[in-house]
């Protein structure tokens, strides 16, 4: 699958183009190209190993691909930007295990995330003066606030980070990233350690921050059940070739899918048959 047209990158926040990633002899990935088109929500899931993670971080700027090319707005980026630039850039990223400072509030990281976006000098300043930062969260931040209010962390604003159930820790992670006004945010493994009611509540969160912060949103997950509840297109990858992309309907049925992650033999597949939910089996 060739991406040769990179004129028609011009109107997507992020796009990939024929990304091919090599650890020695081992192919991650094979001529990956995905587009996130504005304000849209993309997933990305396929087994254990399938590349995700490598995808992810070649879009995020932490790894060069070894071919192929990296898009933000239709600009190439590929060698030009690592992830801090590509933050500024716009693109924003959530880590799977959130790493919150044990000893500031939940509000205190969302101003310090604001205030390293709009001053990112001040980030060492901040930090060995936590006093500094508490005089300046003391004033009244009405984006702040409505953050809070927006991710349901209004009543846990003065809360410290630490012992955070992580379903409320993933969301302060969230917010971490939109407080940055970023065009895209890519999430990895968001529903990962939640139970179900957790899980439903980011869902909720990721819905509402895609139409209220007008930020696309792209979803590395095992859960197939919450990429497919939530995203406009999936890519599906498996063994580091995109096996699969469209809607959630058309993944649903697709012939391929069900074979990476059920054991169907695609050959046989009746393309009527009811298709089973793919249940993100680890390989
Ligand atoms: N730094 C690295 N050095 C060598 N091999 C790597 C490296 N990172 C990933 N790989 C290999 O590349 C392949 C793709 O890995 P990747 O982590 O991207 O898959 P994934 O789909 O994210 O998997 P998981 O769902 O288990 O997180 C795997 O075979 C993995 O072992």
């Amino acid at each position: 699958m060739k991406h040769t047209e990179s004129r028609t990158t011009g109107d997507l926040v992020l796009s990939t183009a024929d990304i091919t990633k090599k650890f020695g002899g081992l192919v991650a990935l094979a001529d990956v190209s995905v587009r996130v088109a504005p304000a849209s929500i993309v997933g990305l899931v396929g087994p254990n190993g399938a590349g995700k993670s490598t995808l992810f971080n070649v879009m995020s700027g932490y790894l060069r691909p070894t071919s192929g090319s990296v898009f933000i707005d239709g600009v190439e980026q590929t060698r030009r930007s690592g992830p801090q630039r590509r933050a500024t850039m716009g693109v924003a990223r959530t880590f799977q295990h959130p790493e919150l400072f044990s000893d500031l509030t939940i509000r205190e990281h969302l101003v310090l995330a604001k205030r390293v976006r709009s001053a990112p000098r001040r980030l060492w300043t901040d930090l060995l003066k936590v006093s500094g930062l508490r005089m300046s969260t003391a004033t009244r931040d009405d984006t702040v606030d409505a953050l809070l209010e927006d991710l349901s962390l209004t009543d846990d604003a003065e809360r410290l980070a630490v012992g955070l159930p992580l379903g409320v820790a993933r969301r302060v992670e969230v917010g971490r990233a939109l407080i940055t006004d970023p065009r895209v945010v890519l999430l990895d493994e968001p529903s990962s350690g939640l139970d179900e009611s957790e899980t439903r509540d980011l869902a909720q969160v990721l819905r509402d921050a895609r139409i209220r912060h007008s930020v696309a949103l792209v979803l590395v997950e095992h859960d197939v059940d919450l990429v497919l509840g939530l995203s406009d297109e999936v890519y599906v990858l498996d063994f580091g070739k995109l096996i699969a992309h469209g809607t959630p309907e058309e993944i649903r049925r697709d012939p391929a899918v069900r074979a990476a992650y059920l054991g169907d033999d695609p050959g046989t597949a009746a393309p009527d048959s009811p298709a089973p939910e793919p249940a993100g089996l680890p390989r």
